[in-house]
């Protein structure tokens, strides 16, 4: 399912810059605050996660955009314009909810057609506006349909059109593909994303899908417990996690305990320290300075672990786990230290067997304690 390119280009090009400052949120009868201290901008055009666990405001801040919920701090703006106290319906943000929200008793035209007379759009321009975003959406066949006579994933089709057709000003979209299967769930994220593209339309996108807010964002704001940890480029928060928190929720981790010995090297990307671990002295990448002594964690990636002969570290391999593409293996290593360590299935490791390992500086990061 790729997007279609031969409808005009008439839609979006309303590019946006969303800025989201100091909001904070505290619901009625709860002692914690669902969001607090939110600050996030936005550039022009960017599709921009918010990816958290259950519960830690993703929902409340999108809503906040949206007019449905309003900060008790804080203020929304969309390039210059202050929208944090304007109703939804006077924002020009369309949305996409996780359930559709379509009108079961109208057809697919129809649904669309309702928020262009809303605005008091003429009937020629609707029509063309209609037809346009239904090309897009690939749908133009099914029109006259009812919602109950279309696939979960044509449905989510639909209520994306209607969020585009009354060209938004910036397009809100919370977890809309929790409802379809494993394998659409896959088509929809590239269909999505391709179609945002194009647009070129300002997106905020729900999940708590790791792997979904990877593969189709520009950058990706971590959230948990209504702060924001971490607002980068999705390899940065992956290779780059800036706290435990965040190394520990995106993928999965090794985090080792240790303390600065010293930079041992200043040139490359980043400069490399040597860190005293459990498992002995480890090479590591940070890009500000740390002090000798200073505690720090060090997060190396199960991936980036290698079996080899004349690795530096050594390890007793506890149990193996065949999963196809890939091997995962648990390490005790010294020190109590316990590692995962992936390999391909060529590598694997029986367990049992003490095996020595390595692997490069540049996939060891720091994660200052204090950070
Ligand atoms: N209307 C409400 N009244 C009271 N508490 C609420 C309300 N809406 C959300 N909350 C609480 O605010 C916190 C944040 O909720 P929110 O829905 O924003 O989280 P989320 O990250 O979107 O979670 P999920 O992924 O489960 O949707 C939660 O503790 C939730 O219980």
């Amino acid at each position: 399912m790729s997007v279609a390119t031969d409808a005009s280009p008439a839609l979006g090009r309303r590019t946006t810059r969303v800025s989201l400052d100091g909001l904070r949120k505290t619901f009625a009868g709860s002692a914690a605050p669902a969001i607090q201290h939110l600050d996030l901008n936005t550039v022009e055009g960017e599709f921009i996660s918010l990816l958290g666990p259950s519960g830690c405001g993703k929902t409340t801040t999108l809503r906040c955009v949206a007019g449905f919920e309003f900060p008790d701090q804080g203020r929304v703006r969309l390039n210059d314009e202050d929208i944090t106290d304007l109703p939804p319906e006077k924002r020009d943000i369309g949305m996409v909810f996780q359930n559709y929200a379509l009108f079961p008793h109208l057809t697919v035209a129809r649904n669309l057609a309702f928020g262009l007379e809303m605005r008091g759009v003429g009937k020629a321009d609707m029509k063309r506006r209609i037809d346009e975003v239904l090309a897009m959406v690939q749908l133009t066949t099914m029109a006259e349909r009812y919602p109950r006579q279309l696939s979960g994933g044509q449905q989510q089709r639909v209520a994306l059109a209607r969020a585009l057709v009354i060209e938004p000003r910036l397009l809100l979209l919370d977890e809309p593909l929790a409802n379809l299967d494993a394998v659409l769930r896959e088509d929809m994220r590239v269909f999505i994303r391709e179609l945002q593209k194009r647009v070129g339309i300002t997106t905020l996108y729900v999940t708590h899908d790791q792997a979904e807010a990877m593969v189709m964002s520009d950058r990706v704001a971590v959230m948990l417990g209504g702060r924001l940890l971490q607002f980068d480029v999705p390899e940065a928060i992956y290779l780059r996690p800036r706290s435990i928190e965040v190394a520990r929720f995106i993928g999965r981790s090794n985090l080792i305990e240790g303390r600065v010995e010293g930079m041992t090297d200043a040139a490359g990307p980043y400069p490399t320290y040597r860190i005293r671990t459990p498992l002995g002295d480890v090479p590591a990448c940070y890009d500000q300075p740390l002090a000798s002594g200073q505690a720090v964690h060090v997060t190396i990636r199960p991936e980036a672990i290698r079996f080899q002969n004349d690795g530096p570290y050594t390890g007793h391999v506890q149990a193996t786990y065949f999963l196809g593409s890939t091997v995962e293996h648990t390490v005790q290593c010294a020190g109590g230290q316990s590692l995962l360590v992936q390999t391909a299935p060529s590598q694997r490791m029986d367990a049992g067997v003490t095996a020595a390992f390595a692997f490069d500086p540049g996939h060891a990061w720091i994660v200052a304690a204090d950070a």
